[in-house]
């Protein structure tokens, strides 16, 4: 028994040995290729064609969310030899736009907390930051309006996106007693747990504020209130978890959108985001989605919003799948582009891996 554990361990050394040289190679290669290339060191579409490769290859034991996971990891580490990113999120730290930033871009970016969803549009335009995270989406909760409509001004392009399944936690100040007074959260978080809160804390003043940690901030400071915010949050304050997953929906996810200088070239799986308006005619917008139809480009979310132009006109917010230098895209967006009292494209990026 105590030879074959050493034998074991004997071998994990060997392979970590190995392992340590083949990192480091890679890392090598890494830093040449970014001596070679012009413009953005990053290149979402091959990192998305590096992920979905080990997943695809990988034999296991290991899970392939696993193993793309470790990969995303060496590849923030190659990058960072490169150039180290700078992305800036909404925070502060400990939210879960921070948790998807780390997420998409790994743990060898600098993350850079801001705090509007506004200032995260700022920074990267004045370059002081090279990305940046912002929320677009949640499955209880909608759209992020913020976002949409900044989306519609800045001169930045979608270059990623990505999904993150969120869980939220009652929290309160460690030793706190008696009945809370005051639950704080985002809104849309206090909206994600509306029926637990209607079934256990009913009565109780819910009070939104800018961020989940935020939340979590007011909750450390003032033990007469509790918070629901997510995990990260909870350890950035050190606070007690009176209850876990308090969310309604256990697929409860969020959605968040990459913004940078530029969208992502083609990776083989990819999505593109615009937004249009129509004309201010009858079956004005059926004619908008016509040009998608009969280029057999799919929509995968349709969003309207009220536009800031004029009382009761609408932009639509549309995801196709396909890249914009697909022929049937590009085909369907020279159309609609004739067709539409307005449209912009947002960007063209890989659909999510991780
Ligand atoms: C090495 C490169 O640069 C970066 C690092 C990558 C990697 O480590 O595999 C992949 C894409 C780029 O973000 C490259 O462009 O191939």
């Amino acid at each position: 028994m105590d030879k074959e554990l050493s034998q074991h361990r004997a071998s994990i050394d060997a392979i970590d040995g190995e392992m340590l040289k083949l990192v480091n190679q890679r890392a090598e290669h890494a830093k040449a290729i970014g001596v070679l290339k012009d413009g953005a060191v990053y290149r979402p579409e091959r990192e998305a064609q590096v992920l979905r490769r080990i997943k695809e290859e990988n034999p296991g034991p290991l899970a392939d969310e696993t193993v793309a996971r470790l990969f995303r990891e060496i590849m923030s580490a190659c990058l960072a030899l490169e150039q180290p990113l700078s992305v800036s999120f909404l925070g502060p730290q400990g939210t879960f736009t921070q948790a998807a930033a780390i997420k998409h871009f790994g743990h060898a970016a600098l993350t850079r907390p801001c705090a509007s969803i506004d200032e995260v549009f700022r920074e990267v335009e004045a370059g002081l930051a090279d990305y940046g995270v912002v929320p677009v989406e949640n499955s209880t909760g909608g759209a992020v309006g913020t976002t949409l409509d900044l989306l519609l001004q800045t001169p930045l392009q979608v270059c990623g996106e990505v999904d993150l399944r969120v869980h939220q936690f009652l929290l309160r100040k460690a030793g706190a007693t008696g009945k809370a007074e005051k639950i704080y959260s985002h809104a849309q978080s206090l909206a994600q747990c509306h029926e637990w809160l209607n079934q256990n804390l009913s009565g109780v003043e819910r009070v939104a504020v800018v961020s989940n940690a935020e939340a979590a901030r007011l909750a450390a400071e003032d033990g007469a209130a509790v918070a629901i915010a997510g995990e990260a949050a909870a350890e950035h304050y050190g606070l007690e978890k009176l209850a876990e997953n308090i969310e309604d929906k256990p697929d409860n996810t969020t959605r968040f959108l990459v913004i940078g200088q530029h969208d992502a070239a083609l990776s083989g799986r990819d999505k593109t985001s615009l937004a249009m308006s129509a004309r201010n005619r009858p079956g004005a917008v059926y004619e908008l989605l016509t040009p998608l139809a009969r280029h057999e480009v799919s929509m995968t979310k349709l969003e309207s919003r009220p536009s800031h132009s004029g009382l009761w006109e609408y932009v639509f917010y549309v995801d196709v799948e396909g890249h914009r230098q697909d022929v049937k895209v590009a085909q369907a967006l020279a159309e609609l582009a004739d067709k539409a009292a307005f449209l912009k494209i947002l960007g063209s990026y890989p659909v999510a891996v991780l």
